[in-house]
Formats: structure tokens, C-alpha cells, sequence
């Protein structure tokens, strides 16, 4: 079956790769494709000229000379996340190089973006799974998976920030795979099988704070919720008569933190619980299906609580400290961005710092002001705290 087809049932609890996850690679998007086929030449001609075709503001006039093309020669899963990363970055210089109130489209870019996303069970728009999942290449295939030797396949105006935006991120993900390999564990819940499954989440988790410490203060472009130049959405030229409000990227569509809050039991606060769940609707819904498979498992805390093994409580609050440390730490980095971006922006006195902070998302939002982001990253980090056992 093509893999792009998501209209099946998810899979029942088990192997990793029926839920899309590589062994190797987690959800990352093992070795992704560079090149599209032929016909969409004109496609990966813009996506490599954005950077300049957006500080030069010719970008929409490109777009608007650009043939409308049909996603039906694109084959494979592979070809349409490509696609779908080329088209969501277009889209989101497109949608920023003005910054006007209520945009629109264009159909020769809304048509396509739309018949790719749905093929893909994706909203269309640019998401966690394009701009980091299958936005990486090693400049050196046989060399290591280090920020020195990748690169990320489309850009931005934001040079080096945001290659190390993109690039640390892809490594926090690559750091989690150990931990998604103990996933299946808590299924046979032996007492040995699952204190080896828990050390080697917790392990896990020590490396993606490891990852994260890569990141700078000035590395940002998180694709915040609230976009106050679009509060009613983008209107798809072709598509829908009326706009669309989805919600900008953001690494909270990163499913690692869902399937491990999933496995640990750890239970949000319920406004921060209603953000985190709408961002499921922005993941390969393969992806999605595994956090709820793991769901639908026997919750893990409970067992662990009624076993009365001090050895499986102590190896589950070594995970679970783990996971509030790395929340900790992504506050500090999240603050520090916060900052930088914030005085940057009164500096320029402009109202908005990058194309992909201008991706269009819910009106309801809260703003992008440091601290109700920064409560709702403290509220999520406590919820995590109080899934610890007392032993
Ligand atoms: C410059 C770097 C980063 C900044 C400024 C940043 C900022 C933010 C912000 C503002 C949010 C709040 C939700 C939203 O508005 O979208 C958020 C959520 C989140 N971010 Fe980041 N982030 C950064 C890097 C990362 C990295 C590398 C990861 C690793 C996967 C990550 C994972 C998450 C997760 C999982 C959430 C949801 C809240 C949670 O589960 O704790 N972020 N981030």
C-alpha cells in the first residue's frame, strides 16, 4: 500500500514502522528527497530563490507567473512531503512578503498546495512535520548527524538562526528514537523488560536536553500561534470560499513530547491539555495514531503504582524528571529567543520578524507576548512534575 494512502484504520499497538516511525530515525523523515520530478521544476526553482526573491519583494510576482500544476504526477509519500515542504514555505513568504490584511492565495499555488495536503491527511499550511521532519540533508552522506554537517533543504531569510532553529530541532528528535524503541515495552509489563524500557527512555530524554542545549538565544522562528496581520485566516484562491485559520508550526506538533507525556501518564492543565491536542491535528496522522495507541495501552503510571516494585518507581521518576528537565531547559531557550526577538522587533518597529511567524492560525490565540506563551511552557512543565510517584 502507497503510504500516502492514510484512509485506513490505524494499525493495533505494535511495531514501530506501522505507525510511520523509522527505527533509525524516529519521525524524522529517514534521508529526504531533494529533488522533485521534472515537471514541478518550477516548484523547486522558487523554493531555492525564496530567500532572495522575498528580500527583494518579487516573490508573489514569481507566484503569480508560475504555471498552475497538478499534484497527480507526484508518486509516493516521498514526493508529496517534498512537495508539501516546498509549497508550505512558498506559501509562507508569499503570505509575509506584504504582511496585508486578509490575503489571498493565489490558485496556482492554492490548488496544488490542497490536493498534496489532502493526499498526505494534512491541513495545508507549513507544519513541524515539513520544516524539520523532512527539511534535512547531510552535506557528507557518510558523515555524522551533526549540525556541521547538515543542512536544511529549503530556507528562509534568517540565515544562520534559523538553520539552527531547524537543525537543533531535527537532532532533538533524532536523540528521542531510543526512547520511541521503548515504547512497545510497556505493553509485556515484566518487571525487567519495563525497567530496561524506562532506563532507556530516560536516557533518551537526557540526550534531547543535551540536543536542545545547542541552541542559541538568537537560533528562533517558532511559528507562533497568534498572527495579529491574519486574524481571519488565509483565504485559499480555488479551494474554499471562505478563509482558512490554521494554526502557524511549532515544535509542540512534534509528536516525541505527546507519545512520551502519552506513555508517562502525565495529565496538562486543561487549557494547556486543549492547545496540545489541537497541535495533533498538524501530524502525520500515522503519527498521530501511534500517541493514541499508546493511550489506549494500559496506563503505564498506574501499573507502576500498584506494583509496588520501588525499582520501577524509581526508574519512572528518573523519566519522568527527565522530561520536566527538558522542559525547563526549552523554557530558558524559549525565553531567551523571546527576548532577543522582542527587542529586535521594537528596534525595527515592525510588526512582524519572520515569514514563518506570520503563518496564519486561530484567532483565538493568545498573543505573542513573552509571558502568557511563557506561562502556558511553565504550566506544561509542572503538569509533568506532578506525575511524579511518591516513594
Ligand atoms: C529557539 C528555539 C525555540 C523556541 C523559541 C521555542 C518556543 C516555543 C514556544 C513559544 C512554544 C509555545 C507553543 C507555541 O506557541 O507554539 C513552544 C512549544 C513547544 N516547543 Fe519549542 N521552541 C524552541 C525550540 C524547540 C525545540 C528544539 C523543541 C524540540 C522538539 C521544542 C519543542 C516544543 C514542544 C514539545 C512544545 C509544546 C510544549 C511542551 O510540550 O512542552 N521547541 N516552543
Amino acid at each position: 500500500m502507497d503510504p500516502a494512502d492514510e484512509t485506513e484504520q490505524p494499525p493495533p499497538p505494535c511495531a514501530l514502522d506501522k505507525f510511520h516511525i523509522s527505527p533509525e530515525y524516529g519521525f524524522l523523515l529517514p534521508d529526504p528527497q531533494t529533488e522533485l520530478p521534472a515537471p514541478y521544476r518550477p516548484w523547486m526553482d522558487l523554493a531555492r530563490s525564496l530567500p532572495d526573491l522575498i528580500a527583494t519583494r518579487q516573490l508573489r510576482a514569481h507566484v503569480h507567473q508560475a504555471p498552475q500544476l497538478s499534484a497527480a504526477q507526484l508518486h509516493g509519500h516521498r514526493d508529496l512531503r517534498l512537495a508539501h515542504l516546498v509549497l508550505g514555505f512558498i506559501t509562507a513568504g508569499y503570505v509575509w512578503q506584504d504582511g496585508e490584511e486578509g490575503p489571498v492565495l493565489p490558485q496556482n499555488l492554492a490548488v496544488p498546495f490542497w490536493e498534496v495536503s489532502r493526499r498526505l491527511g494534512l491541513p495545508p499550511i507549513l507544519l513541524h512535520a515539513d520544516l524539520v521532519l523532512a527539511n534535512w540533508r547531510q552535506r557528507d552522506r557518510a558523515g555524522p548527524l551533526e549540525l556541521g554537517n547538515l543542512d536544511p533543504i529549503v530556507w528562509l531569510p534568517g540565515g544562520e538562526s534559523l538553520r539552527g532553529f531547524v537543525l537543533v530541532t531535527m537532532l532533538v528528535e533524532k536523540a528521542a528514537v531510543p526512547g520511541l524503541q521503548a515504547a512497545p515495552a510497556i505493553r509485556q509489563p515484566n518487571g525487567e523488560t519495563l525497567l530496561q524500557a524506562l532506563a532507556q527512555l530516560a536516557m533518551a530524554l537526557g540526550a534531547m536536553t543535551e540536543a536542545l542545549m545547542q541552541m542559541h538565544g538568537e537560533d528562533g522562528f517558532p511559528l507562533w500561534r497568534d498572527n495579529p496581520a491574519m486574524p481571519a485566516g488565509l483565504l485559499y484562491e480555488g479551494v474554499w470560499e471562505l478563509p482558512q485559520a490554521y494554526s502557524g508550526g511549532s515544535a509542540a506538533q512534534s509528536t516525541v513530547l505527546h507519545a512520551f507525556d502519552a506513555f508517562l501518564g502525565v495529565r496538562h492543565h486543561e487549557e494547556s491539555s486543549a492547545f496540545l491536542h489541537r497541535m495533533r491535528d498538524y501530524m502525520p496522522p500515522r503519527h498521530r495514531a501511534f500517541v493514541e495507541a499508546i493511550q489506549a495501552l494500559p496506563p503505564l503510571r498506574e501499573l507502576v503504582l500498584s506494583s509496588g516494585n520501588e525499582a520501577l518507581h524509581c526508574a519512572y521518576n528518573r523519566c519522568v524528571t527527565a522530561l520536566a528537565a527538558f522542559r525547563t531547559r526549552h523554557i530558558a531557550v524559549a525565553t531567551k529567543y523571546v527576548v532577543t526577538a522582542t527587542a529586535a522587533k521594537r528596534s525595527r518597529g515592525s510588526p512582524g520578524t519572520s515569514p514563518l511567524q506570520a503563518a496564519p492560525s486561530r484567532p483565538e490565540q493568545r498573543g505573542t507576548g513573552g509571558s502568557p506563551v511563557l506561562r502556558f511552557l511553565k504550566s506544561v512543565r509542572d503538569a509533568t512534575r506532578e506525575a511524579l510517584l511518591n516513594v
